[in-house]
């Protein structure tokens, strides 16, 4: 009942209180109409006998047949408009409140600390981004079907008290009864539903690991063992599903057979204490009316049970995601653009970035990652970073792009502190070793890095493409810029770096940062790219392991997180 409740207020926050309100006042006007329809139905069957006035239960008025037939066709119209709204109203709710949540969560985890974000298991994520969300609805959808159907029990138990209260009332107790017994069986339904997240996720991660590393799996003949892994986890959530199956199948079964027990002995009771033949009609269609939603009931709340931790463990994440936000300097509207100036007041001539006495200690670790490092990127040039795997390279990078805050030492962008993180980003152009490319044409891949509501120039992107030498394999392709990249498997890995370099450039930085960016290129290409981004318009800062001896600039070294030299 709790989580029932919690539930609501999820859905109260979510879609605002009014409309969910709205929607349990229809409900319950539904079925109190349904009742309605009920009671009517004495009038109906006394028509069987013939004879020309009606009585109808709890009213002293007498009704000619028309009058009957008008009331009830008035009645079930009436119903079948508020089912109707209900029904909208209802999948709205449902829809727009996982869907927020949904949205909302992936919204703060984007915004979250780099540290907490990088340390996710995609498949992880994914997964419960997709198949926690559809369990989540279910559950929702659960939580107002329970409502409904509380409301109809209640209408009809209303309508045989009405007909018969001391027979109605013994069949209203007897439901009440027999459905606490049964919520202790939603106990179980949940402690099920939670392994069964669990094991859903568990699926859903070998299957995607898998195919994330098919070149390898392929290369190394490893299919059968990535097979067996899932089709091991696979057999796992069968297990967890048929005994929910099993379970929730025999409570139901056993509310069946219980229900039409009690249906029988009510029955009895009707004629021991004299009721007409059209009330006890009527009596027998309340009681299977009453046992038809109560087994409704039990198997929603048997479902919800099962379903609401894939929604507690969506607003869990979501909580646990608020408690990482990133922290210095991020703004949640985007900061102005800072416009490339030369500052008048700068307190002496300073470079674009500059690292005095940095250190970083990963968390838990007892060796810092990087310690006491001097560097200056000036505004124009190039700077090369090197060192052996391990040596804090990337770390450095990070930094640099604001995603690591620093331990020791400070980070200073044109002389200052950086304030503002995503300002500062938007004048940096990163390129990582592995290029992402995203469904869609080469335009909408060079299109996906400019600024927010800065249109991508057809003269921007192939004077990017020149600079990348790709240019010529673009105007190869059909259509062009229009032309489709479905997978990484069109372009080369080369020439998948190039358009990586791109799209890098399309945002037209400052600071331009290649990761090992051009190791699928040959030495000459990579020299030819080099020189044309050397072009005084920016600064290069690159993370390599070759000697790039033919261009001039800063070399940091790198080994253990010390810098071993610069020239
Ligand atoms: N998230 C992390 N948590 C803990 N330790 C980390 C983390 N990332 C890196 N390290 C450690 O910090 C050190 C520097 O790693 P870093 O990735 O910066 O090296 P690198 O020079 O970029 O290596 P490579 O050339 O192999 O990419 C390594 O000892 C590494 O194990």
């Amino acid at each position: 009942m709790g989580r029932a409740l919690a539930c609501l207020r999820l859905m109260s926050g979510t879609v605002g209180r009014t409309r969910v309100l709205v929607l349990l006042v229809l409900q319950a006007g539904v079925a109190v109409l349904e009742g309605a329809g009920l009671v009517l139905l004495v009038p109906v069957i006394q028509a069987l006998g013939g004879g020309d006035r009606f009585s109808v239960p709890g009213l002293s008025v007498q009704l000619t047949l028309p009058r009957a037939f008008a009331l009830v066709i008035a009645v079930v119209v009436l119903r079948g408009l508020g089912q109707w709204w209900a029904a909208v109203l209802a999948v709205d709710i449902r829809l727009a409140t996982v869907d927020r949540l949904r949205l909302g969560l992936i919204n703060d985890l984007y915004g979250s600390d780099w540290t907490y974000l990088a340390a996710q298991r995609r498949s992880e994520v994914i997964q419960s981004l997709t198949t926690n969300v559809e369990r989540a609805q279910s559950a929702v959808a659960m939580v107002l079907r329970i409502f409904v159907s509380a409301f109809l029990i209640v209408a009809t138990a209303a309508v045989g008290v009405l007909l018969a209260p001391v027979v109605g009332g013994l069949a209203l107790v007897a439901v009440v009864v027999v459905m606490l017994l049964a919520a202790r069986s939603t106990r179980g339904a949940t402690a099920l539903g939670q392994v069964m997240s669990a094991r859903i996720a568990g699926f859903g991660a070998a299957l995607s690991d898998s195919l994330g590393s098919a070149r390898v799996m392929r290369a190394h003949g490893a299919e059968r063992a990535w097979s067996e892994l899932v089709a091991e986890e696979a057999a796992r959530v069968r297990e967890v599903r048929s005994n929910y199956v099993a379970r929730s199948s025999m409570v139901s079964a056993t509310l069946g057979v219980v229900g039409v027990v009690a249906v029988l002995g009510l029955i009895l009771l009707g004629r021991e204490i004299g009721l007409s033949l059209a009330e006890l009609a009527t009596l027998i269609v309340v009681a299977t009316r009453l046992l038809a939603t109560a087994q409704t009931l039990l198997i929603s709340a048997q479902t919800f049970a099962n379903d609401v931790p894939a929604l507690e463990s969506l607003v869990d994440f979501r909580a646990e995601i608020l408690q990482h936000p990133e922290l210095a300097g991020r703004t949640g509207a985007p900061a102005p653009i800072t416009p490339r100036v030369e500052r008048p007041g700068r307190r002496r001539a300073v470079g674009l970035v500059e690292l005095h006495g940095l250190g970083v200690t990963y968390p838990g670790d007892e060796e810092p990652a990087l310690a006491g490092i001097d560097l200056e990127i000036p505004n124009r040039g190039l700077v090369t970073v090197t060192g052996p795997s391990g040596s804090g390279k990337s770390t450095l990078l990070d930094v640099i792009l604001g995603l690591l805050p620093p331990d020791e030492g400070e980070l200073l962008v044109d002389g200052e502190p950086v304030a503002d993180l995503a300002g500062w980003r938007r004048r940096i152009g990163y390129v990582p070793q592995q290029t992402v490319l995203v469904p869609g044409t080469v335009r909408q891949n060079l299109a996906w890095s400019m600024q927010p509501g800065t249109p991508l120039t057809d003269d921007r992107a192939w004077a990017a493409l020149e600079t990348a030498e790709l240019a010529d394999v673009v105007r190869a392709l059909p259509g062009r810029l229009q032309a489709p990249l479905q997978e990484l498997a069109e372009l080369s890995g080369g020439e998948q770096q190039r358009l990586a370099i791109a799209r890098a450039l399309v945002r037209d930085p400052e600071l331009l940062i290649l990761d090992e960016a051009t190791s699928a290129l040959d030495r000459a290409t990579e020299s030819r790219i080099l020189a044309r981004l050397l072009d005084g318009n920016r600064a290069v800062l690159m993370v390599t392991h070759r000697a790039l001896s033919e261009h001039p600039g800063t070399v940091l070294r790198l080994e253990n997180g010390l810098s071993t030299g610069s020239d």
